[in-house]
């Protein structure tokens, strides 16, 4: 199925947005601040639409012609359709979406300012833990490795044990990089694939046989991450949690009619129109070691499904993810400063972008479109 996922128009929102600490979904419930600015936008759409009456009215008495009659009443009408698209691209009013540090169901969403790091962490190395981190490098992806790895010495848990494991079809590509204390790497030979598809939607069964095989005794947390990507900020102990989502860049702001879940109910990805919390990404899948493994077995069992009906959901593994987390709640979500995309402006609510996808030509890196 081709399915195209939309860039989105970079929303300007007001300072004050930020002060107010809300418990609502995007999606059920008005935002405080989304009222207040939906209030003062109708008041100020509606002196100014009752001034455009009394002038085009004017104009009309005055008028004998009916040609003047007919421009006035377009003019009228195009005046109030500016209106209304600005209400719409402005208002969390007309166009609601999440501005919330909290989900419905009462877990943390990570946004700069919602924690402290020095806290956060100290809390976490008191329990000595081990962070497993899977990446996959197959075919051409091999080039992403360096920056991935160089950013994530720089920025991903730095002063913790992380023990990344680099899944490649080219052992020999993958890069020396200088790994600071406690840190390791592990690189695990598999087998290639002639699609890309195949390439990501298996990460869900490789991770969880590692799980099964090794993560069980040496981690504690484990993320698995895309590899196209590179790490700009900091990306710490705030992270950790039993079951980690982190909301789709593209998505945050959007109704969920619009999300770009899987569709088809033949599909075990399958989400009506009617359900839906937030639009997880596909590029990050995390949280404690036992939580993880029973999301990849479950979307491997589901993608195992589908591949039985030769069915394959509009975003592979992504919409797998997603239908898990709907009815699995996770105990904590990142805000999409945790993955951004290179290619997209910094929007104002986001202060600042830990992790991003970087720029890549598709048909230089895929084996297939
Ligand atoms: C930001 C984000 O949420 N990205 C998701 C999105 O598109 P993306 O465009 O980010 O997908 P992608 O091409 O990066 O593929 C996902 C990952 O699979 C691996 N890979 C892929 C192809 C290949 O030839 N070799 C290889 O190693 C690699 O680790 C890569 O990072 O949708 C994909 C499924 O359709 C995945 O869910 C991605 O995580
Ligand atoms: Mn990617």
């Amino acid at each position: 199925m081709t399915s195209v996922k939309m860039l989105w128009p970079v929303r300007r929102e007001s300072e004050d947005d930020h002060v107010y600490h809300e418990v609502h979904g995007p999606h059920d419930h008005l935002t405080a601040s989304s009222i207040n600015q939906g209030y003062f936008l109708i008041i100020a759409t509606h002196s100014a639409f009752l001034d455009m009456i009394q002038i085009v009215r004017a104009t009309i008495l005055k008028s004998r012609g009916m040609k003047l009659k007919v421009l006035s009443l377009l003019i009228l009408t195009g005046f109030c359709l500016t209106g209304l698209l600005y209400l719409g691209f402005t208002s969390g009013w007309i166009n609601p979406y999440s501005q919330a540090e909290l989900t419905p169901w009462l877990a943390p969403i990570v946004w700069e300012g919602t924690f402290d790091p020095k806290l956060i962490d100290s809390i976490y190395k008191k329990q000595n833990i081990t962070v497993a981190t899977t990446v996959f490098a197959l075919g051409k992806y091999t080039v992403f490795l360096k920056d991935f790895l160089e950013s994530a010495e720089r920025y991903y848990f730095v002063g913790f044990r992380v023990h990344y494991y680099v899944f490649t079809d080219h052992p020999e590509q993958v890069p020396v990089v200088k790994l600071g204390v406690e840190r390791k790497l592990t690189v695990m030979t598999v087998k290639s694939s002639n699609r890309w598809q195949e390439m990501t939607l298996r990460r869900m069964e490789r991770v969880e046989k590692l799980i099964e095989s090794r993560l069980v005794k040496e981690a504690d947390y484990v993320f698995s991450l895309d590899v196209d990507t590179k790490f700009y900020g900091r990306w710490g102990a705030e992270t950790l949690g039993d079951l980690i989502g982190v909301i789709h860049p593209g998505y945050y702001h959007t109704r969920r009619e619009q999300f770009p879940y899987e569709r088809r109910p033949e599909s075990q990805a399958f989400i009506p129109y009617s359900e839906g919390d937030y639009y997880y990404c596909g590029a990050v899948l995390g949280g404690k070691v036992k939580d993880v493994h029973e999301v990849a077995k479950t979307c491997r069992e589901q993608l195992d499904i589908d591949a039985a009906k030769s069915i394959e959901a509009a975003w592979q593994e992504e919409s797998h993810l997603n239908k898990y987390l709907l009815y699995n709640k996770p105990s904590k979500l990142l805000s999409p400063e945790y993955m951004w995309q290179d290619l997209v402006p910094q929007a104002n609510r986001v202060k600042i972008i830990r992790f991003s996808q970087v720029i890549k030509n598709y048909a230089d890196v895929r084996p297939n479109p």
